[in-house]
């Protein structure tokens, strides 16, 4: 008896070429692996213009999209069939044509402070330079402690994790997320509180993008959709895109879900970051997605009555 082996599915996974980005398609190739022992997997790398231009602030390049567009059109153009994102950088604009199969595995949603002497947020010296260049962290940093530097912070983690240690910087929030998968935790002096640093949407997930009309990788993905991160993440991506899809405006949105209820907790700063409003929510998980919709365009209307940030 011969047998005949049935063809290997071929599935070209693109990702971005940061070590960031290829650990998180490390991470989604080892589970699909796990999962599905018959497919050949194939790890692309697609540069993007975020990645390209390392001076121009993420504020100008205009944050939304830079990351994403260029995998995005990848798949589109079938020279890859999935595309791994950190859910943060994906735009909440649906794309004709794609289809987001997972979210993968959240780790850890919260921002951390690294500081060069160890000092926490509220042990370091006024006038302390602190880099970043979200204007969400911004806003949750000027409310907190005013009286810091803060000073516009590039590159990719390990660029900016030296930084600090060479001192152009006193300290740099980043997300934990993206030190706990490289291994890079003793970097981390402290981590920031979910209330006062509310998350962007989705950090910490990976969505998982694919062709809308490619059943075999839609059914591979379906495998892998944590349900409550998608939850989670849908729901904070929902609040997003009532806004606009990112706009300028400062925006974190973090949900938890528990049993059939979904605590939102939102920040909304106005685009010239002078004011600032900070709400949670508890959503009955069915209704979740809708109502952080909503609730984005309440918190908006009630951002002219919020108190002024200090500056
Ligand atoms: N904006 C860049 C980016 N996109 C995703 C992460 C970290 C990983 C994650 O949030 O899932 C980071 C770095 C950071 O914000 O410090």
């Amino acid at each position: 008896m011969t047998i005949v082996p049935s063809p290997q599915l071929q599935v070209r996974l693109g990702t971005r070429g940061s070590a960031l980005a290829r650990e998180q398609t490390r991470r989604v190739m080892a589970a699909l692996a796990a999962l599905r022992p018959d497919l050949e997997l194939i790890e692309t790398i697609v540069s993007t213009a975020g990645d390209r231009d390392k001076r121009t602030p993420l504020t100008v390049i205009g944050g939304q999209g830079v990351f994403a567009r260029e995998l995005q059109t990848a798949l589109l153009a079938g020279t890859v069939d999935v595309a791994v994102h950190s859910a943060k950088d994906l735009p909440t604009e649906p794309v004709p044509g794609l289809v987001i199969g997972a979210f993968f595995s959240r780790e850890d949603a919260r921002d951390v402070l690294v500081s060069r002497d160890g000092r926490s947020l509220a042990d370091l010296p006024p006038g302390a330079r602190v880099g970043t260049s979200s204007r969400r962290r911004l806003v949750a940093l000027r409310r907190l402690r005013p009286d810091l530097e803060a000073v516009d912070l590039r590159g990719n983690l390990d660029t900016r994790l030296r930084k600090v240690r060479e001192g152009e910087v006193d300290a740099a929030i980043l997300a934990a997320a993206g030190l706990l998968r490289m291994g890079w935790q003793e970097h981390i002096t402290e981590f920031l509180s979910l209330d006062d640093f509310v998350p962007a949407p989705g950090q910490g997930a990976l969505a998982i993008e694919c062709r809308a009309d490619d059943p075999a990788v839609n059914e591979m993905l379906a495998a892998l959709n944590d349900p409550a991160a998608a939850l989670a993440a849908r729901t904070e991506r929902s609040f997003l895109r009532a806004l606009g899809g990112g706009c300028r405006s400062p925006i974190g949105a973090h949900a938890t879900v528990s049993g059939d209820t979904v605590t939102l907790r939102v920040m909304l700063g106005d685009e010239a970051m002078t004011r600032v409003r900070l709400s949670t929510w508890t959503l009955p998980a069915a209704e979740a997605e809708t109502r952080a919709g909503a609730l984005a365009v309440e918190v908006q209307r009630s951002l002219a009555g919020a108190d002024p940030l200090p500056v």
